[in-house]
């Protein structure tokens, strides 16, 4: 399929999407974000592919929506498109793990986008903000909500209502990002990192995913409730007798994805 605003490629088991409006350092436009759901889908679809890298430039992951395309809308325009929600949900309703690869800025959406990927892998360069508040509006996919859980009320108030960017060594600190790699390096690791996941159990991957993801939105006894059950569920797996043999075996499990 041609896609005119993202690369999209195959490294093994690992798919790696890369946002691709160099001119606009990546700015979130509507064509954009219907491709990137176009090319989640397939890769969410395809078997051999066991995990997801979003990566965007050295310059910038992505440097928001795309503010030309959204100036001159209504409120109405707004309201009955579901700007904003619509399209971009797809990121975090991926069940696959999906990584976000980031070198330099990830603004407003772009920040917003990176957050909704299962973790955030830096390059040094990194710089993350929701500006949204020094063009006269406020994050609208998710800043006020994900940024808020990931580094606390006081940091997230301060970037909303200043619009200040955290560079990659304070976005460590505070936990937004996993960890921080040389720039040039990025991308290579994080689809080895990707594809470390792609070898393990993939329904045990997606069971690990959705009981950390379940940490969110419910409290802690309905959590641990609900991790306990999924746990449970493992041991209705193939994969949970070949990795535990395989432990007690002192070899590689080999896992079927069963
Ligand atoms: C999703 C929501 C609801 O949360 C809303 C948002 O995301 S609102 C957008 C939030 N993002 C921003 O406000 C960042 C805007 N960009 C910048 O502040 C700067 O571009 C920069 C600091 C990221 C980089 O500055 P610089 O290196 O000086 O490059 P520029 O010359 O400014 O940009 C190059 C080129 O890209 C265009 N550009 C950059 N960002 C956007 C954008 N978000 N939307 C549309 N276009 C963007 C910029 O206009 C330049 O293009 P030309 O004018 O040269 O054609």
């Amino acid at each position: 399929m041609p896609y005119e605003n993202i690369l999209v490629e195959t490294r093994g088991r690992v798919g790696l999407i890369t946002l691709n409006r160099p001119k606009a350092l990546n700015a979130l436009c509507v064509a954009l974000i219907d491709e990137l759901g176009k090319a989640l889908d397939a890769f969410e679809a395809d078997d051999e592919i066991g995990a997801i890298v979003l990566t965007g430039s050295e310059k910038a992951f992505a440097a928001g929506a795309d503010i030309k395309e959204m100036a001159g809308k209504s409120y109405m325009d707004a309201y009955l498109q579901d700007f904003i929600t619509k399209g971009w949900q797809r990121v975090s309703t991926v069940r696959k793990p999906i990584i976000a690869a980031v070198n330099g800025y990830a603004l407003g959406g772009g920040c917003e986008v990176a957050m909704m990927c299962d973790f955030i892998l830096a390059g040094d360069t990194a710089k993350f903000g929701q500006p949204e508040i020094t063009i006269g509006t406020i994050p609208g996919a998710g800043g006020t909500q994900r940024l808020t859980r990931f580094v606390g009320k006081s940091k997230a108030m301060e970037m909303c209502l200043t619009g200040r960017q955290m560079d990659a060594a304070e976005a460590e600190r505070c936990g937004l990002v996993s960890r921080i790699v040389p720039a040039a390096d990025l991308v290579d690791e994080a689809v080895k990192t990707a594809d470390r996941i792609a070898g393990m159990s993939r329904p045990v991957v997606m069971m690990a995913k959705e009981a950390v993801d379940a940490a969110f939105d419910t409290t802690l006894t309905h959590g641990l409730m609900f991790e306990r059950r999924l746990f449970h569920s493992t041991f209705a797996t193939e994969d949970q007798k070949e990795g535990m043999s395989a432990f007690a075996e002192k070899r590689q499990p080999n896992f079927k994805n069963r």
